[in-house]
């Protein structure tokens, strides 16, 4: 038996637009509710959520089976993280901050098991595998894990080129908030010279034949990213769609009882 296929590397392969929303609330409970509300993948923050390997496997676990596709975030790039989240059944990372194409095949080779890689065999003890199950786990994971870079500042724009040259990086991610504060426009993702470097490396990354995404919540921004060719759209977050309506619902909720 295969490991399990992997329904969002295949459908940004093919140019089909991927909905997707952030998860920063970093509980399961709000992870399953998320998995029923249409999106087509979800993104399990660990580099800017209080997430952890544990908080983040028991979300892969209430996702599993649902129609929404789990995409985890870890802080940084590393093998040794990479290798528990792969473990841990993650089969879509996004890697924040690349900057080179070194660091790229880098990130390649973590997520391959040797000898064309260095993840470590850990299948086992694995939930990836099924805890063993999965009879082939070994020799069919790769196919099936969907690796993305995340390209958000000047450096790693520099280098864009040699990180899309590189083969295994199935994606690259734009991100505008950190692009925005290495450009000197902190806090300013809308700032026309920071769209205009997003927008421009969007059509860099569609015309190499990889799959471009973003998390925005500009609506203009995400319309002209998808028809640049963009496929992975986040377009909302769950802590911003929760604080948002909390600080609205009490405010009204106040002056509707304050009319007497
Ligand atoms: O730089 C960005 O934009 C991202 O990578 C997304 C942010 O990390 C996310 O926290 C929303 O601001």
């Amino acid at each position: 038996m295969p490991a399990p296929y992997n329904p969002f590397k295949a459908a940004i392969a093919k140019g089909e637009l991927q909905l997707g929303c952030w998860l920063g609330l970093a509980d399961p409970y709000i992870a399953e509710i998320s998995a029923g509300s249409g999106f087509d993948w979800l993104l399990i923050d660990g580099e800017h959520a209080p997430n952890d390997l544990r908080s983040i496997t028991a979300q892969l676990q209430v996702i599993a089976g649902r129609d929404s596709h789990a995409v985890v975030r870890p802080p940084i790039g590393e093998p040794w993280i990479i290798k528990q989240l792969l473990d841990a059944g993650a089969q879509t990372l996004l890697i924040p901050m690349v900057e080179s194409g070194a660091q790229a095949q880098d990130l390649v080779d973590a997520v391959t098991y040797p000898p064309h890689g260095v993840r470590g065999v850990g299948s086992a003890l694995a939930r990836a595998s099924d805890f063993a199950a999965i009879g082939d786990y070994l020799t069919t994971a790769r196919e099936e894990i969907c690796l993305l870079a995340q390209v958000e500042n000047r450096k790693g724009m520099a280098a864009l080129d040699d990180i899309l040259a590189v083969d295994g990086i199935d994606g690259v991610f734009v991100g505008p908030s950190d692009l925005a504060a290495d450009m000197g426009f902190i806090g300013q993702p809308g700032q026309a010279e920071v769209q205009n470097t997003v927008l421009d490396a969007i059509r860099r990354i569609v015309a190499a034949g990889k799959a471009a995404g973003i998390l925005t919540l500009d609506a203009s921004l995400q319309s002209d990213c998808r028809h640049l060719g963009a496929t992975f759209i986040a377009t909302e977050i769950d802590v911003t769609l929760f604080a948002r309506h909390m600080r609205e619902a009490s405010k009204l909720s106040r002056q509707r009882l304050s009319q007497g």
